[in-house]
C-alpha cells in the first residue's frame, strides 16, 4: 500500500484512508509512537478535518522531547519530530482528501489530468515517510532535524551532524533497538530504494509511450485525435514533472548530508528525463507546426484537385458539343452532296436524253432531206420543204419552254384584297392568309377576265407537238367550282381547251399526209376506273402493269375509238361527259364527282416528212379538291344516302389528289421510287408523267376570302410541280404493228383493239362487244 509519487492511481489507495498504511499504523504501535504531542492521544477514524487541523497547528513550535510525550516544559509547546509532523500532515491530507471527494464528483483516475493535486502531494508524503523509516533515511534525518526546531523550519541541506542537534527521539530506545530497527531501515531504505527505481522505470515507460505516441503522430494520424493526445501528453508531463519536482524537494530537504547521493541521481536522472520531456515536447511541437503546415498542403491539394476537376469536366462538355456540332455539319454536308449527286445525276440524265432527242431529230430531217431529193422536182421540192418541219416546230417549241409548265387561271369573281396577281408570263399570284403574305410564281398567270382563247393560245404549240410524236398532257386543278371543267370542256358558244385542241389537230392534219385519230376516255370514280365510251353501261376496268420490259400500265377491257373527222369526235366527246360522274354540291351544281381522262393517239406517217410518228394528248379533267363541310357533306348522316355518297366521293378524290401530290413531290426530289400505284389516277398518269413527256398543268383558284386557304394550298400544289423535271420532251416513232398508244407513249396500253368508227351522231352500239378482238379491228398498220 505504498504510495508511489507521480502515480495518482497507486495513491490514492493511501490516500483515501490512512487506516490501511502500515506505516501509519505503525506509528502507533511502534515505539516512534510514544513520541506524541499528546501522549495516549490515539487517532480516532471519525476526527473531522477542523480537529485534525487544530492538532496539526498545535504542533507548531511544539519540540521533540526525550521524556516522551507531554515530558516538555510546562506551558510551552511540546517537541514533536519530523516523522511525526509528517504522518500528521499526511493524515490531514487523507481526510483533507476524503471530504473533497465527498462532496464532488470523485475524480477520474484513469486520466491523469484529472488527479487533483492534493491527492498527488499526499502521495508524495507517504512516500517520504517510507523513506525517512528507511534505514537510510533514519541516518540521514535525525541529522539533518536535530537543529531544526519541529517541523516550523526545516533544516537545509548540510546541516550540523547528529551530535548537535536534538534527536526528534529517545536516544535510548534508538539504542536498545538499534539491531532490529536497523534490519527494519534497512529493509525499508530497499523498499523506498526500489520505490524510486519503480517511479523511474514508470516514467521511462510513460516516456516510451509518448514516443511511441509522437511516432503514431508523426504517420499522420487524424489532426483532431493527435492534437488531443498531444494537450493530454503536455498535461501528462507537467504533472509529472511537479510531481517529481516534488519528490526532488522534500529528498533534499530532508535528507541532505553524505547520504544525500541518491537523490542526487535522481535529480539528474530527473533532469535528464526532463530534457527528454523537453526534446519529446519540442518534436510535438515541430509536428504540430509540420502537420499545420501539411494540412494547409492539402487543403491547397484539394483545392487544387476541384478546379482541375471543374475545369476537365468543362472542357470535356465544351469538346462534345463541338464534336455534335461537327457531326450536325458533317450530316448535313452529307446530305448536301447526296443530293448534289442526285442533281449530277440528273443532270448527265437529262443530257444523255437531250442528245438522243437532237440526235433523232437530226436523223428524222436527213432522212427528210433524202425523200425530197429522191421524190424530184424543184416545185415539188418547195412544197414538201414548207411542210416538213410543221410537226417539228411545236416539239422545238415545247422543249425550249420546258417539259413541264404550270399556268394558273382565276375563276371570274369578286376581286379581294387578299389576292393579287401579276398576269402573263412568268406571272405571280400573292396571297395574304392567316396574316403571311406569299408570293407564287407560275410559267403564267390568267386573269379572271381572260378567254378560253387566250388560254388555249398559251397550249396549242403543247397540243400540236402530238402531231410530231410527243406525248402531251393536259390536266387541270384546283378547288371544287373554281372552273376546270370550264377550262377544258367549256360551253358550247365558248369552247375550252379540249374542243379546241381537237380543232386545231384536225385542221392541221388536214394540211396533208397520213394520219390516225384514235379516242378511249376513262373516268375514275371512287377509285373505279371506268370507260365512258364503252357501248353499254360503264363498267368497271381493272388496271395492272405491263408485261416486263414493254414497261407501262394496261387497261383491260378499254375501247378505242378510231375518229375519221372532227365531228365524229366532237360527238364521241359529248358521249362521254355524258356518262361522267356528275353531281350538285353546296359549291357546285354539276360538280364533277369523277377525275375524267380523254386521250387521243396521233399517228402521222409522211414519207417527206420523216419516219411515222406516235403522239398522245392526254386532256385530265380532275375532280376538284373539297373540303367535306365545303362541299356540304359534313354532318351527314348514314340515313341520307346521297350525303353519305357525296362523302366517300370527297375523301377519295382527296385522296388520289394527296397521292398526285406525293408523285409530284417524288419526281421533284428524283427519287429513285416515284410513289405511282398509290391510287388509280397516279397509275394512269404514270405514262404521261415519265421521262420524255410533256405535262401541263392549268390551276384553277377562287379569288373569294373563304376560298383563300384551299387557294393557297392548290398554289403549293402548283409550285411543287412547276419544280419537277421530266426530262427533255422526245418524240416517239409509231411502233410498226400493234395497238394504238394510249396513256403511255413508252409501251402502248394494250386494251381493246380499235372498234369501226361508229356514224356520226349514234353512240357505241350497246351491243358491241368492247373485250372482244373479234368484235373489234385492229389499228391499219401504217409505214413508217
Ligand atoms: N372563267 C369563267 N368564266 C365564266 N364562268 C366560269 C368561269 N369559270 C367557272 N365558271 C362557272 O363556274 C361554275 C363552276 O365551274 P366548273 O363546273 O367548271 O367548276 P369545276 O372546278 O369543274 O367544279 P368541280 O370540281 O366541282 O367539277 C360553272 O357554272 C361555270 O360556268
Amino acid at each position: 500500500a505504498a504510495a508511489v509519487p507521480g502515480n495518482p492511481s497507486q495513491v490514492s489507495g493511501g490516500g483515501r484512508s490512512s487506516a490501511g498504511d502500515p506505516l501509519l499504523e505503525n506509528r502507533s504501535a511502534g515505539p516512534q509512537s510514544s513520541t506524541r504531542c499528546k501522549p495516549g492521544d490515539r487517532r480516532r477514524s471519525d476526527q473531522t478535518t477542523g480537529e485534525l487541523w487544530t492538532e496539526l497547528t498545535g504542533l507548531v513550535g511544539c519540540p521533540e522531547s526525550e521524556d516522551g510525550p507531554g515530558g516538555g516544559a510546562e506551558g510551552g509547546p511540546a517537541e514533536v519530530s519530523l516523522e511525526e509532523a509528517l504522518v500528521r500532515v499526511a493524515e490531514f491530507l487523507s481526510v483533507q482528501l476524503g471530504a473533497e471527494e465527498s462532496f464532488g464528483n470523485p475524480p477520474d483516475l484513469s486520466k491523469p489530468g484529472d488527479v487533483p493535486p492534493l491527492l498527488t502531494v499526499t502521495g508524495q508524503l507517504l512516500a517520504l515517510l517510507a523513506w525517512i523509516r528507511s534505514p537510510r533515511g533514519r541516518q540521514a534525518v535525525p541529522q539533518g532535524t536535530q537543529a531544526s526546531s519541529g517541523v516550523q523550519s526545516p533544516i537545509p541541506a548540510g546541516t550540523p551532524s547528529q551530535d548537535e542537534s536534538p534527536s526528534l527521539s529517545p536516544r535510548g530506545e534508538a539504542q536498545g533497538q538499534q539491531p532490529p530497527q536497523l534490519e527494519e531501515n534497512q529493509r525499508a531504505s530497499q523498499r523506498l530504494e526500489q520505490l524510486i527505481l519503480g517511479q523511474l522505470e514508470e516514467l521511462k515507460q510513460q516516456l516510451e509511450l509518448q514516443e511511441k505516441e509522437l511516432g503514431q503522430l508523426r504517420l499522420g494520424v487524424g489532426a483532431t485525435d493527435s492534437e488531443k493526445r498531444v494537450q493530454y501528453l503536455t498535461l501528462e508531463n507537467k504533472a509529472l514533472k511537479q510531481s517529481l519536482s516534488l519528490t526532488r524537494d522534500l529528498l533534499l530537504h530532508c535528507g541532505p548530508g553524505p547520504l544525500s547521493r541518491a537523490p542526487q541521481e535522481e535529480a539528474e536522472a530527473l533532469a535528464e528525463l526532463q530534457g527528454r520531456l523537453q526534446e519529446a515536447q519540442d518534436t510535438t511541437e515541430a509536428l504540430r507546426v509540420q502537420l499545420g503546415a501539411q494540412e494547409m498542403q492539402l487543403q491547397g491539394l484539394r483545392g487544387a484537385l476541384q478546379q482541375l476537376q471543374q475545369e476537365t469536366e468543362q472542357n470535356c462538355r465544351r469538346e462534345l458539343q463541338q464534336m455534335h456540332g461537327q457531326l450536325a455539319g458533317l450530316r448535313a454536308r452529307m446530305a448536301s452532296l447526296r443530293q448534289g449527286c442526285g442533281d449530277l445525276r440528273g443532270l448527265v440524265s437529262t443530257f444523255t436524253q437531250s442528245c438522243q432527242g437532237s440526235l433523232s431529230e437530226a436523223r428524222g430531217q436527213v432522212s427528210w432531206a433524202l425523200g425530197a431529193l429522191s421524190a424530184g422536182g424543184a416545185g415539188t421540192k418547195f412544197q414538201e420543204a414548207k411542210q416538213g418541219p410543221l410537226a417539228g416546230c411545236p416539239g422545238r417549241l415545247l422543249e425550249l419552254k420546258g417539259n413541264i409548265r404550270v399556268l394558273c387561271r382565276l375563276r371570274p369573281g369578286t376581286p379581294s384584297s387578299l389576292v393579287s396577281l401579276e398576269p402573263g408570263p412568268g406571272g405571280t399570284v400573292t396571297t395574304c392568309y392567316r396574316g403571311h403574305q406569299r408570293r407564287f410564281r407560275l410559267d403564267w398567270v390568267f386573269p379572271p377576265h381572260a378567254s378560253q382563247e387566250e388560254v388555249f393560245r398559251e397550249l396549242e404549240s403543247a397540243v400540236l407537238s402530238c402531231l410530231g410524236g410527243y406525248s402531251v398532257c393536259i390536266f387541270t386543278y384546283g378547288q371544287t367550282g373554281t372552273g376546270k371543267t370550264y377550262s377544258m370542256e367549256g360551253p358550247p358558244e365558248d369552247p375550252g381547251i379540249a374542243p379546241r385542241a381537237l380543232q386545231s389537230l384536225f385542221r392541221e392534219m388536214g394540211t396533208g399526209g397520213q394520219h390516225h385519230v384514235t379516242l378511249s376516255m376513262v373516268e375514275i370514280y371512287n377509285e373505279a376506273v371506268r370507260d365512258l365510251l364503252a357501248p353499254g353501261p360503264p363498267q368497271r376496268l381493272a388496271v395492272r402493269q405491263g408485261p416486263a420490259g414493254q414497261g407501262g400500265i394496261q387497261v383491260a377491257g378499254l375501247t378505242h375509238w378510231e375518229v375519221p373527222n372532227l365531228e365524229s369526235l366532237h360527238q364521241m366527246l359529248s358521249l362521254g361527259r355524258g356518262n361522267r360522274a356528275t353531281a350538285a354540291t353546296v359549291m357546285n351544281q354539276h360538280s364533277s364527282r369523277s377525275h375524267a381522262l380523254v386521250t387521243l393517239t396521233l399517228r402521222t406517217a409522211s414519207p417527206l416528212r420523216g419516219p411515222a410518228t406516235s403522239g398522245t394528248l392526254h386532256l385530265v379533267d380532275l375532280a376538284g379538291s373539297e373540303r367535306a363541310w365545303k362541299a356540304g357533306t359534313a354532318g351527314t348522316s348514314w340515313e341520307d344516302r346521297d350525303g353519305a355518297q357525296r362523302l366517300r366521293e370527297a375523301r377519295t378524290i382527296n385522296r388520289s389528289l394527296l397521292a398526285l401530290g406525293g408523285v409530284m413531290t417524288a419526281l421533284r426530289a428524283r427519287r429513285p421510287h416515284v410513289p405511282f400505284r398509290d391510287s388509280q389516277l397516279t397509275r394512269l398518269l404514270q405514262p404521261a408523267l415519265g421521262p420524255g413527256a410533256t405535262a401541263v398543268l392549268l390551276l384553277q383558284i377562287s379569288t373569294r376570302p373563304e376560298d383563300l386557304g384551299e387557294t393557297v394550298c392548290s398554289l403549293k400544289f402548283a409550285e411543287r410541280v412547276g419544280q419537277v423535271e421530266l426530262g427533255p420532251a422526245r418524240p416517239r416513232r409509231a411502233p410498226r404493228s400493234g395497238t394504238p398508244s394510249s396513256l403511255s407513249t413508252d409501251t402502248p396500253l394494250t386494251g381493246t383493239p380499235c372498234t369501226p368508227t361508229p356514224s356520226p351522231g349514234s353512240p357505241p352500239s350497246p351491243g358491241l362487244d368492247s373485250g372482244s378482238s373479234s368484235a373489234l379491228s385492229p389499228p391499219e398498220e401504217l409505214p413508217s
